[in-house]
């Protein structure tokens, strides 16, 4: 294997015509993955990801900027990339009349080396649907047989793009076995997705993108120590609403933000911040309606630097910095 990185792109600008002038769907992007990382492409939808994903896989032309896939230029040796790399797109469409073994024969005499069919369909766990239709394969199935016709050439790379968007949970755990097992075998991975949760568990590093630009880069733990606190406390009151400063200067809070059913606290210890919290509410005469701690997680990063959620777009108040005087919050913008 290489030393040198399996992925580099610097200063990367993807400009595409628009109504209004350009869309600067990709807006000076740098990246280093080195071999054998598991490197995640986070942000919501028309951030830039699928866009960055296609250069980097050779189906899309940048506008500017430098792209190296192991090393290669896409312009001088397309052929010696494509022969080691794996692309798994967001939406693939196979022939319904096919069987799972015929399709991945067929793609399996794309390349010069590689697993053998059996290999391959083992690796997604589709051994006993070898000899099924592609048209009696559930969606789960399907995307794990797009995930072999990915993996058929034994690339040193595997580009997923939202390898897991619309599956049940059951099938998104065995796409994650996938990627794991993948992972373990030192192969590069670089996915995208707008799920967090999928990002933390798989991801040794994340870039954070948003409006074509990455505004956050590290380990997924990195990322979460950031914010400060550890925990998150959401809760709902009853009757008019309170300003989330009132909250924001309880004990160990380090940031206070309105929600749009309630309230949500940055904290650092909860056994200090919820009797804080119960202690005020119970002295302006307002009944708790709802109480709930979780971990921080990616999505709180995220909403902490956009005022954005990933999912949907909805609008976030700003958050308001607590008594350590941290702000994170940013002006919530309009959602395009
Ligand atoms: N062919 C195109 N022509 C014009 N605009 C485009 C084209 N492809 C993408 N865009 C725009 O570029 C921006 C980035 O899109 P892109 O698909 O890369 O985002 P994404 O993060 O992958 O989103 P999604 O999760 O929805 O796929 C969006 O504003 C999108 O509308």
């Amino acid at each position: 294997m290489t030393t040198e990185p399996a992925i580099r792109v610097k200063d990367l600008r993807k400009e595409y015509p628009g109504r209004d002038g350009p869309v600067h769907a990709v807006a000076g992007v740098d990246l280093e993955i080195p071999p054998g990382e598991c490197f995640g492409l986070l942000g919501p939808n028309g951030a830039g990801k699928t866009t960055t994903v296609e250069i980097l896989e050779g189906l899309n032309r940048p506008t500017s900027g430098e792209v190296e896939v192991l090393g290669r230029r896409w312009d001088v040796e397309p052929t010696a990339i494509r022969e080691r790399i794996g692309v798994t797109l967001q939406e693939t469409r196979f022939p319904d009349k096919e069987t799972v073994r015929e399709l991945l024969t067929v793609f399996r005499s794309f390349y010069s080396h590689g697993l053998t069919v059996d290999g391959a369909m083992a690796r997604v766990s589709l051994e006993s649907k070898a000899n099924a239709l592609i048209e009696q394969l559930s969606g789960g199935q399907q995307q794990r047989l797009a995930v072999a016709v990915g993996l058929i050439g034994d690339p040193e790379i595997l580009f997923l793009d939202e390898p897991t968007t619309g599956l049940d949970p059951q099938s998104r755990r065995q796409l994650w076995d996938v990627i794991l097992d993948l992972r373990g075998r030192g192969r590069t991975v670089l996915l995208t997705t707008h799920y967090m949760d999928e990002a933390e568990r798989l991801c040794d590093r994340v870039a954070v993108i948003d409006q074509g630009k990455i505004i956050a880069l590290g380990s997924p733990a990195e990322l979460i120590a950031k914010l400060g606190g550890e925990h998150v406390v959401e809760f709902g009151v009853e009757g008019e609403p309170i300003d989330p400063a009132t909250f924001a200067a309880l004990d160990s809070v380090l940031a206070a933000r309105a929600e749009a059913d309630g309230y949500s606290l940055t904290v650092g210890e909860p056994h200090r911040a919820i009797p804080a919290l119960l202690d005020a509410l119970d002295e302006v005469g307002r009944p708790l309606a709802r109480l709930t701690t979780r971990h921080v997680s990616l999505e709180d990063v995220f909403v902490a630097l956009t005022g954005r959620r990933l999912r949907d777009d909805e609008i976030e108040e700003p958050a308001v910095g607590g008594r350590n005087g941290r702000r994170w919050g940013r002006k919530a913008r309009a959602a395009r």
